[in-house]
């Protein structure tokens, strides 16, 4: 088996002292139902008799290799590698997918020998050096740490966050983090690199073993998995809208973002002075390229200015069943510019709409979708439930443009959800709109929920404008470069 980098997110490793046999292979089977993405057996010495604690159990070869197989039936089950620790042996005996040995184990070389090419074979490398000599002698993956303190192995030192990132950076086989690892401080080890989580005590010793591993790998996926995300807008020349806020946001988010431009706007801070727009089977052709090779896990759609390019946007969207949609009706520029046709409003509402999974009107949309006057929050709760019941997706109606603070109305299912923000005395406010949109999607993208995809983007969003980038002499754009953290 050829490994690949995603199974080794959610690396669950069996516990030192806890039941043998079938009640092994149980736990391990919740483990799996909730979302572990490699396995590996890994029994030392003597465990602790369940029946009887002040008894031991010496794990025979006869036991181990039982337990192995219980377990590699279970693995194979779920389409999860199966990789035995230390035992080279009885990894060729039982054809196991792997192993994982250590630095005073088989050399690499010998286990190589009797596993043959397509085994994975892991290695333990708590030192750079260690790691990278691992790599060159041809290890599929290593495993580093400790990252934090532990009580499985009371001997470990913790590696420095700084110590662990410089290995992940420097080897380009996967580097899993192993050693006190829990579902809160996991998040510590966001962008250093790391491949995977390897993680026994915080999962065995929870109650309920399989909701707690779906907790770790959504956290897991969310920081190991690469992200992708779809813009499909129109260019602004002053690089603070369209497109190219999108870019931006998507980016500062550690998503990798791909764009379909509809139109290219000659636009700056000061306005839009003239709109070239593409035509809708070039604007096909480039979404077709996208979607045939590198599927999006979240779309977003501004800037659409005629009926023709609505159609061909919706008929792809539904050709390639692309979800989720942020959808920005883009109508009319923070500079009070005309974005869309009188006439292409019919296509937005009836093809488009329908397609999305949240739509991110300011007041003025909000206004001409609801067809009512918005001028106070209550306004904007009762316009916001017209949207909501007319057209059935969850609206984001944002109070930033014209009612005189920073608070957002979320309108679903449940009703009106308000985001508070607090209002920032800042005049530069060029796509704010834009970003806002691809913040959510973003967020959407490395599988946040709605709801939270959109306080998170929220709270981007007044970061960037909290940072006070001051450019161009009209409306400039925002700061999309600040830093994001993990508990933003
Ligand atoms: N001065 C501000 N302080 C804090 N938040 C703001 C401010 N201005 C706008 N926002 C927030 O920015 C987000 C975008 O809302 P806004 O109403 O500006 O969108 P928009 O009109 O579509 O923008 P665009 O000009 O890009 O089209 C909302 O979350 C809004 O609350
Ligand atoms: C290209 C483009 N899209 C959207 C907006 C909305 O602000 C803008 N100003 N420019
Ligand atoms: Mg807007």
């Amino acid at each position: 088996m050829k490994l690949t980098r995603s199974q080794l997110a959610v690396y669950v490793i069996t516990p030192p002292t806890y039941p043998t046999g079938q009640e092994l292979a149980d736990q391990v089977e919740q483990s799996l139902k909730g979302g572990a993405t490699i396995i590996q057996l890994r029994r030392k010495g003597s465990i602790i008799d369940p029946k009887d604690s002040t008894k031991t159990i010496t794990i025979t070869p006869e036991l181990m290799r039982e337990e192995a197989l219980l377990i590699q039936a279970l693995c194979k089950q779920y389409n999860v590698p199966f990789l035995i620790d230390d035992n080279v042996q009885l990894a060729a005996d039982i054809k196991a997918d792997g192993v994982h040995i250590g630095q005073d184990d088989m050399p690499i070389a010998e286990a190589r020998k009797i596993l043959g090419d397509d085994v994975i074979i892991g290695l333990t490398a708590n030192k750079l050096d260690d790691a990278i000599r691992a790599y060159e002698e041809g290890a599929d993956y290593v495993g580093s740490g400790a990252v934090f303190a532990t009580g499985t192995k009371n001997d470990a030192t913790p590696l420095s966050h700084k110590a662990f990132e410089t290995i992940c950076r420097s080897i380009p086989i996967p580097v899993v983090a192993i050693g006190g690892i829990t579902e809160s401080n996991m998040d510590q080890l966001d962008t250093t690199g790391l491949a995977g989580f390897a993680i026994i005590s915080d999962i065995f010793n929870d109650a309920d073993i399989e909701t707690k591993t779906s907790r770790i790998a959504q956290k897991a996926n969310r920081m190991v998995l690469p992200h992708t995300a779809l813009t499909i807008a129109g260019s602004d020349s002053s690089g603070g809208a369209g497109i190219q806020a999108d870019l931006k946001t998507m980016m500062a988010h550690h998503v990798y973002g791909m764009s379909a431009i509809t139109a290219l706007t000659a636009q700056n801070t000061t306005g839009v002075t003239s709109i070239f727009n593409t035509t809708p089977q070039f604007l096909g052709e480039q979404l077709d390229a996208v979607f045939t090779d590198i599927r999006p896990d979240a779309v977003k759609i501004g800037m659409l200015s005629t009926k023709e390019l609505i159609q061909v946007v919706a008929e792809k969207l539904r050709q390639y069943d692309a979800k989720p949609v942020v959808l920005d009706p883009v109508m009319v520029a923070t500079s009070g510019a005309r974005l869309i046709d009188e006439n292409a409003l019919d296509a937005l509402v009836n093809d488009l709409l329908p397609l999305a999974t949240v739509i991110t009107p300011n007041i003025p949309e909000a206004e001409i979708l609801s067809r009512e006057s918005i001028k106070t929050a209550a306004d904007m709760e009762h316009a916001a439930k017209t949207i909501f019941d007319t057209y059935g997706c969850t609206i984001l109606l944002k109070g930033g443009h014209t009612i005189n603070d920073a608070n957002d109305l979320v309108y679903d299912a449940n009703g009106i959800h308000w985001i508070t923000g607090q209002r920032i005395q800042n005049p530069n406010t060029h796509g704010t709109g834009c970003t806002l949109s691809s913040a959510i999607a973003s967020n959407l993208a490395k599988g946040y929920p709605l709801l939270e995809s959109i306080e998170r983007a929220k709270r981007y969003i007044s970061l960037t404008l909290s940072a006070m980038l001051d450019l161009g002499q009209g409306s400039g754009p925002l700061e999309h470069g600040v830093k994001i953290k993990n508990e933003l």
